[in-house]
């Protein structure tokens, strides 16, 4: 039976660049899951490869009719924008394992839908300092930085991922995002446990 690995952590540890890089790794044959979204499409993204962009009322009906595996919302400065992981046929556990990003609330959505079993949280830290820095340097690159922004969400990260809310899902292990390299190699072999 596969697993679907769940990638987590505060804003800025790393965790797009450690998917790409776990995606990419033949060894591990991961799949990906397709989100879906309400926030606009942004330039270079396209259909169906980041996300499925959809608007409120589409995403209404799929609730509807029990498609919405686990959904969130925030509140950015842009307006809500909606995050969902839909039941539409992506998923079949009985072939695959898959690999995704999610917050604490999708790592427990996705235990209720599927069972708890066939969910694995990786947890991703990076010391505040240096998590800050990272995500100073990762904003200040974009054409029109939104440093407000940058500093909701680092806010917001420690309700987020309070140590307790951690505790209470089960989420012991942390792994150290201090050397991109070292790092995909210690979850890769954690993953491979799982599937090797
Ligand atoms: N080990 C590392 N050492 C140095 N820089 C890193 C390391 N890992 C990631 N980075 C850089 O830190 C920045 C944040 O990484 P990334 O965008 O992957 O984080 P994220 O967790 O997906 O962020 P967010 O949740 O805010 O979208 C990027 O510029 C990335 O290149």
């Amino acid at each position: 039976m596969g697993k679907i690995f769940c990638l987590m952590g505060k804003s800025s540890t790393g965790k797009d660049t450690i998917y790409k890089m776990l995606r990419d790794e033949k060894a591990l044959q991961l799949q990906t899951i397709v989100p879906y979204t309400t926030r606009p499409i942004r330039a270079g993204e396209a259909e169906g490869v980041e996300y499925h962009f959809i608007d409120e009322q589409r995403l209404l009906k799929l609730e509807k009719e029990g498609k919405v595996i686990e959904q969130r919302a925030y509140d950015t400065i842009y307006g809500i924008w909606r995050y969902a992981t839909i039941a539409d046929g992506q998923v079949n556990l009985s072939e695959h394992s898959y690999l995704l990003i999610g917050t604490l609330a999708v790592y427990t959505q996705l235990c209720a839908y599927y069972g708890k079993d066939a969910i694995v949280p990786i947890y991703i830290e990076v010391e505040d300092g240096l998590r800050l820095q990272r995500a100073l340097d990762r904003e200040r690159m974009q054409d029109k930085p939104k440093y407000t922004e940058l500093c909701r969400r680092f806010l917001a990260d420690d309700a987020d991922f309070a140590e307790e809310a951690l505790e209470k899902a089960g989420i012991t292990r942390h792994f150290e995002n201090d050397n991109l390299q070292k790092t995909v190699e210690e979850i890769a072999a954690f993953v491979l446990s799982y599937n090797g």
